[in-house]
């Protein structure tokens, strides 16, 4: 299902657990010349995805935020792209390329949903990045009630604060002062995390160039990821719940991330 946004970009909406994306495809034009900003608007979507081709993967994914700015990963998109390209190869497992030589493989679980392998977390301060050398565990940030967040890098930066209830937390206010924060040169995504008696982790996240939204799929692989650390949990995999569905994370070598797909 393709339609046209202004009668020249053919494109398709659609959305990973509540993320919602416009995808173009531009396999033929490799063309990255676009308003992003203006699409976001437009489409009312929180990233632009571009696929262009790969030497090195079945595509390339190229994803920019609402507020047009790069990013170096998208779990969401991923799971959204890897459908419609085996739905396009009939196959159940392809690769996608993104910047930084990472490739993410993706596979067919059921009717619409897929798995994702998004690699291995980054834990070094250097590797978040972080503008000095301190405790990624614990960083030295305090903003009303949050404080010392768990820094990881699930090919993009992430903090995670845990509270005990986070429909309490302002995050419209604090996201953006938190995103801009010094300690982080290219930014951060943040995310709030509450650990139910279950084991499972109950998440909002405010997106780097974008806000909050529904569902971001690095940013549930970094709240595990960040409660493994921190010892909250010791357990392979979980269910993160985000206000647009949950996510199953898995961590072993490789975190794994599954969770549906739709189109708008
Ligand atoms: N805002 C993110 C990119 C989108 C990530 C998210 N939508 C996901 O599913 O991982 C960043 O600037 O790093």
């Amino acid at each position: 299902m393709v339609s046209n946004l202004t009668d020249k970009i053919p494109f398709v909406k659609m959305h990973g657990t509540g993320n919602s994306f416009v995808i173009i495809d531009s396999r033929s034009a490799n063309n990255l010349d676009w308003n992003y900003r203006q699409i976001a608007d437009q489409g009312s979507c929180d990233q632009v995805i571009i696929i262009t081709m790969s030497n090195a993967a079945n595509c390339f994914m190229h994803i920019y935020n609402a507020d047009g700015s790069r990013a170096e990963m998208c779990g969401n998109a991923a799971r959204c792209v890897g459908y419609l390209i085996m739905l396009e190869k009939g196959t159940e497992y392809i690769t996608i390329e993104l910047i930084n030589n990472r490739i993410l493989e993706c596979f067919k679980v059921g009717d619409k949903s897929i798995k994702v392998n998004m690699g291995k977390p980054l834990l070094k301060w250097n590797e978040i990045p972080l503008s000095c050398e301190c405790d990624p565990l614990y960083l030295p940030i305090e903003l009303e009630m949050l404080k010392e967040p768990v820094a990881v890098n699930i090919g993009n930066p992430h903090i995670v604060f845990f509270v005990d209830n986070i429909s309490e937390i302002p995050l419209q206010n604090l996201g953006p002062k938190l995103e801009n924060h010094e300690l982080f040169p290219q930014k951060t995504n943040v995310s709030i995390a509450q650990i139910e008696k279950s084991g499972e982790i109950n998440l909002r996240v405010w997106e780097r160039g974008t806000g909050i939204t529904a569902s971001c799929g690095s940013a549930a692989c970094a709240a595990f990821v960040a409660s493994i650390l921190r010892k909250c949990l010791a357990t392979k995999q979980t269910s993160v719940h985000l206000p647009g569905g949950h996510l199953l994370i898995e961590w072993s070598k490789n975190i794994l991330m599954t969770g549906d797909i739709g189109f708008l």
